[in-house]
């Protein structure tokens, strides 16, 4: 694409310099340019990214031959300004890679927690239905059922267009993709054609990044409301939405397309009765406007039927019947670390879950004390750099559905792990007689809530799920909750 091509994309801009050259990609971050990118200058956002305009010169030397600015930069090369950089990379991003979004059906979910779970739900029964569904999301992106790495969950534009451009190519027809709201914030999804916009639940996380519990759900809400304001289109668009959740009529009101809703306690056009729980799964009866079925989840936690009717809305919307939804949810084993089971043969349970917010870890409590004849004995930490307003708010949801806690180091990051800790004690009460103890060392943690456990406890790991690492202040090393309870298991 020429990068005239690219300025005439946008009405109000100022531009310099030789327009006729070549672009051979887009690229925010220095580090990662090739020779003849054109380099986007983002502006700093909330603390969050070094303004892009600090690295355009190591840009030009590492082979962008041309620049995107919101201002200007004391170097000789063709220039684009305009207002808004990051809305101008969404733009240029789309048009780059030819919107691939039109050329499928995307579903974007968006909601503090359930995200990952309900697209791996989705992406089975799709996939069990004949259909090639794509993932994009925090457990990486999978194209043609191969799962790729990410260091982000919803991506920046110019790579998530390239992504999805590559679903493309290799015939995707549905993509599934998290929603994170400082990705709609920070317009990373602007432009992508949403044929269904899920909603999971709304609880607190990220105040940090939005300051308020009011912006967070605002921000959420842009997935509905940039759903579109038009009938007069062949592709029709849906809003899912949690009729339970406290936020239902909010996200409700926003949306201009048809809502269908979901829910247990509410009325909802798709729903479940009869739910019968065990350490082994969830049983109950789904109620939808194409019929009834008896569903069997292999997933344990209550809060799974939720994400299980999202996901089974999302396929009832493209007409995948009843029958091939009960059967491929039958099949359905567990996601990578959400309530994963650690099995060396033990008598007692062992989990690994991605709790990492006050509503996640409080909902994974409470299901596991409803099947639990022992002791509950919880393993986890909070983020360094991240809300800082949950520590205590967890640390005492840990105490009261727990007989022992092992608080612990969830990546650090820049922060002291015993400072961190503190925090989280500072919400600790004496509940049920609880013991808990602090310890730096998740390893140590982990292996000492093992030594604990006898017949018929859980040990529930929250925090870290699927991540292989532990991020510390001038380091990140190789950490994962399965290998070392599997490994502790095994030595006790
Ligand atoms: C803090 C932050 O937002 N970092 C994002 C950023 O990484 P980055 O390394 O460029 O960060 P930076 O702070 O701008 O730069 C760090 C250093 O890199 C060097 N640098 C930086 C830029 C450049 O052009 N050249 C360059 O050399 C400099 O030495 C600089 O000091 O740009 C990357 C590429 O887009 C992102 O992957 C990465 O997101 C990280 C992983 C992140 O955690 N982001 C958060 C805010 C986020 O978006 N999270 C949500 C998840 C929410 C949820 O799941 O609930 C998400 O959607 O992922
Ligand atoms: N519907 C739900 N309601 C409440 N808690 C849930 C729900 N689904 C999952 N959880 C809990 O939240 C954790 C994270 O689940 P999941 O990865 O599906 O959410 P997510 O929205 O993708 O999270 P993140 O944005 O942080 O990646 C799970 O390990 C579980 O503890
Ligand atoms: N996407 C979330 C994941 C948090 C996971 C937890 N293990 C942590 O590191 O705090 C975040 O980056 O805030």
């Amino acid at each position: 694409m020429k990068l005239k091509e690219i300025a005439d994309l946008f009405m109000v801009k100022e531009i310099e310099g030789n327009m006729d050259v070549e672009i051979t990609g887009l690229q925010m971050d220095s580090r990662k340019v090739e020779k003849g990118n054109l380099f986007i200058c983002v502006p700093a956002i909330k603390g969050f990214l070094e303004d892009r305009h600090h690295y355009a010169k190591d840009a030009i030397r590492n082979g962008a031959v041309a620049l995107l600015v919101e201002r200007d930069v004391d170097i000789d090369v063709p220039k684009i300004f305009v207002k808004d950089a990051r809305h101008a990379m969404a733009v240029i991003a789309s048009n780059f890679y030819n919107h691939p979004s039109h050329e499928m059906k995307l579903i974007g979910i968006t909601g503090t927690n359930g995200k990952t779970t309900t697209s791996y739900i989705i992406e089975k029964i799709f996939t069990d239905y004949g259909l090639n569904a794509g993932l994009m999301g925090n457990n990486g992106i999978q194209i043609n059922r191969i799962m790729y790495p990410t260091d982000i969950n919803t991506q920046e534009p110019p790579t998530l267009q390239r992504n999805l451009r590559k679903m493309r190519e290799c015939n995707t027809e549905y993509c599934v993709m998290e929603v994170t709201s400082q990705g709609l914030d920070m317009k990373r999804v602007m432009g992508c054609n949403f044929r269904t916009a899920i909603f999971t639940n709304l609880t607190q996380d990220h105040i940090d990044y939005h300051g308020t519990m009011e912006q967070y759900r605002d921000t959420k809400g842009l997935l509905f409301s940039r759903l579109g304001n038009t009938f007069k289109s062949k592709d029709e668009k849906y809003a899912v939405l949690n009729a339970d959740d406290p936020s239902f009529e909010h996200f409700r009101k926003l949306s201009a397309v048809e809502v269908i809703t979901y829910g247990i306690n509410n009325e909802a056009d798709v729903s479940a009765k009869n739910i019968t729980m065990t350490s082994q799964g969830i049983r109950f009866l789904l109620i939808t406007f194409k019929g009834e079925i008896e569903i069997h989840l292999q997933l344990v936690g209550g809060f799974n039927v939720y994400n299980a009717l999202a996901g089974i809305t999302a396929a009832l919307i493209e007409g995948i019947p009843l029958e091939n939804i009960r059967s491929s949810l039958s099949l359905l084993t567990s996601i990578s670390g959400r309530m994963e089971i650690v099995d060396e043969g033990q008598d007692y349970l062992v989990l690994v879950d991605y709790a990492h917010t006050p509503d996640a870890l409080e909902n994974v409590l409470k299901s596991i004390k409803e099947f639990t004849k022992g002791k509950v004995i919880t393993v986890f930490g909070c983020g360094g750099d991240r809300d800082k307003g949950k520590r205590p708010i967890m640390g005492e949801i840990a105490s009261i559905y727990s007989n022992n806690v092992f608080v612990t180091s969830d990546n650090p990051r820049s922060e002291d792990p015993i400072k961190i800790m503190n925090d989280i004690e500072k919400g600790m009460k004496k509940y049920n007689s609880l013991q808990y103890e602090l310890l730096a060392d998740r390893e140590e943690a982990i292996y000492k809530a093992i030594k604990e456990a006898t017949s018929n406890d859980v040990v529930i790991i929250a925090g870290k799920g699927h991540e292989t690492y532990q991020k510390f202040n001038d380091k990140t090393i190789h950490f994962d909750d399965k290998e070392i309870a599997r490994k502790a298991i095994s030595e006790k």
